[in-house]
């Protein structure tokens, strides 16, 4: 049996803002007031796991025992065919510099390393999501996203985060990076696990 939200405030247990404005673009139907862990200053977990739904429980469970409200994470990345899924699980930290991260460089070590695979192109890709939404009393739930596409070089558009200008998702003509955000919304990895969540917990 599935834990139904039925509050009115939901932390958002993110550190980064591109995601922080997906998901509150994705819960303002529900009238639900949010606060993400980086306005309340909440410090970030280390995400230890090897898994998106190891990693999206540890911040989920941060969160809630922080604030002793019911929180939602977000655990995602991008997996290319060519490379054997990577970077997956460690998509961010493929940005890092060790002074902040920088997503053209990741981008282009990710292109660079396809080349180098001798796979012919189109490289098909997938991004990946998990969500999990955690109560203080240490119960969750967890929903997973996919959507399927394939990597394009030179990068496309400055819209949305991360790897978005160089994703465009199967059956489109615009990259995650040209794409109107309400167009990604309806569409992204985050946007199909949302919908699962949506249909399990705020089925009210
Ligand atoms: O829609 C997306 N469009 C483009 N890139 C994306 C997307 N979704 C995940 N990504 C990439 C970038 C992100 O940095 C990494 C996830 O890493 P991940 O640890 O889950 O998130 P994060 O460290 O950026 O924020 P936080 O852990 O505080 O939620 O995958
Ligand atoms: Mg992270």
């Amino acid at each position: 049996m599935m834990r139904q939200f039925d509050g009115d405030r939901l932390i958002i247990a993110s550190h980064n803002a591109g995601k922080i404005r997906e998901i509150g673009a994705l819960l303002e139907p529900f009238g639900i007031a949010v606060s993400s862990v980086a306005e309340l200053g909440y410090e970030e977990p280390e995400e230890t796991e090897d898994t998106f739904a190891g990693n999206a429980r540890i911040k989920a469970h941060a969160a809630a025992q922080a604030s002793g409200l019911p929180a939602l994470a977000d655990d995602s990345g991008l997996m290319v065919d060519a490379l054997n899924g990577q970077p997956g699980v460690y998509t961010a930290d493929w940005a890092e510099t060790g002074n902040g991260r920088d997503f053209m460089m990741a981008m282009t070590k990710v292109n660079d390393l396809v080349a180098a695979s001798g796979a012919s192109a189109p490289h098909s890709a997938q991004f990946r999501c998990t969500l999990c939404l955690a109560w203080p009393d240490g119960h969750d739930e967890l929903f997973e996203g996919i959507v399927g596409g394939h990597l394009v070089w030179p990068i496309r558009g400055e819209g949305g985060f991360g790897f978005d200008p160089m994703f465009l998702p199967e059956g489109e003509q615009e990259t995650f990076g040209e794409m109107d955000p309400a167009h990604k919304h309806a569409m992204s990895h985050r946007a199909d696990a949302f919908a699962k969540l949506v249909a399990g917990c705020f089925d009210r």
